[in-house]
């Protein structure tokens, strides 16, 4: 059955030391940051989002981007094994959601590491980005949990940004989009859209043509409006600065069987 969940995490008051991979590390204002995600939250509830808090874990600096902490397909949620360590204790909570919501629950087991960040859903085919967080036993373990629930899983490369959806992300209508300089192989997407910014890469469906995005993407914004979207922009300065991004704050639940 169609449904309209989001999990969202808020964050810690440790943000500012959370870790950075491709970028330098600036400092974070925590008190602006709590603020952005207010706003961030508030946008999916204004567009029919009904937000399920997971327990705050203050100790885990990076916890806010609950993305990370599993991949949902139809109401099965694979529970994510963090490529980075300091991230491991974040998915505890998260899946006590994810059970209270009603999703089948499987694991990814060592040596298998996975971030959900690196998994784009288009459809029926779920794209894994095999880079600095996610290794081909996570792979070959999302492929064995959702293959036989219909879906096609494609192994592509990400070398350049810290996972697969920094890089791209998908239009309604399947078309995925990206910043090409950050895109290790466009050609591996049957419909590729470049976009003028790295944040313009990012967005979060949020039903019929409305898209969240990162107000630091205006151009892209213009692009899309010029498409027929209608783009809902969000401040989420803070969390870019830790390579977070607007989808990495929320993990969305649209198939449950309740
Ligand atoms: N899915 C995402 O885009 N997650 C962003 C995670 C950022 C965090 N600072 C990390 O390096 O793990």
């Amino acid at each position: 059955m169609p449904s309209k969940k989001a999990l969202v995490r808020r964050p810690s008051p440790r943000l500012d030391q959370g870790l950075v991979s491709h970028i330098g590390r600036e400092p974070i204002d925590a008190a602006l940051a709590l603020r952005q995600w207010e706003g961030y939250v508030e946008a999916l509830r204004a567009h029919g989002w009904q937000t399920v808090e997971v327990a705050p874990a203050d100790e885990c600096p990076d916890g806010v981007f609950v993305e990370d902490t599993m991949v949902v397909f139809r109401n099965v949620a694979l529970i994510s094994r963090p490529g980075a360590q300091s991230r491991r204790p974040e998915t505890q909570a998260a899946e006590r959601t994810a059970v209270g919501l009603g999703l089948s629950i499987n694991h990814v087991r060592e040596p298998g590491t996975l971030d959900g960040g690196d998994v784009l859903k288009v459809g029926d085919t779920l794209y894994v980005g095999r880079g600095g967080r996610t290794n081909a036993a996570g792979v070959r373990q999302l492929r064995a949990v959702f293959a036989p629930l219909g879906a096609r899983v494609v192994a592509v490369p990400v070398s350049r940004v810290l996972h697969l959806k920094s890089a791209v992300t998908a239009l309604p209508d399947g078309t995925v989009i990206g910043h090409p300089p950050l895109v290790d192989d466009t050609s591996v997407f049957p419909h590729f859209l470049p976009v003028p910014e790295e944040a313009g890469a990012h967005v979060v469906l949020l039903g019929g043509d409305r898209l969240l995005m990162s107000a630091s993407a205006p151009k892209t914004a213009d692009l899309l409006a010029a498409l027929g979207y209608t783009p809902v922009p969000v401040d989420l300065t803070e969390f870019e600065k830790r390579e977070g991004c607007v989808t990495c704050l929320s993990v969305r639940v649209r198939e449950l069987y309740e």
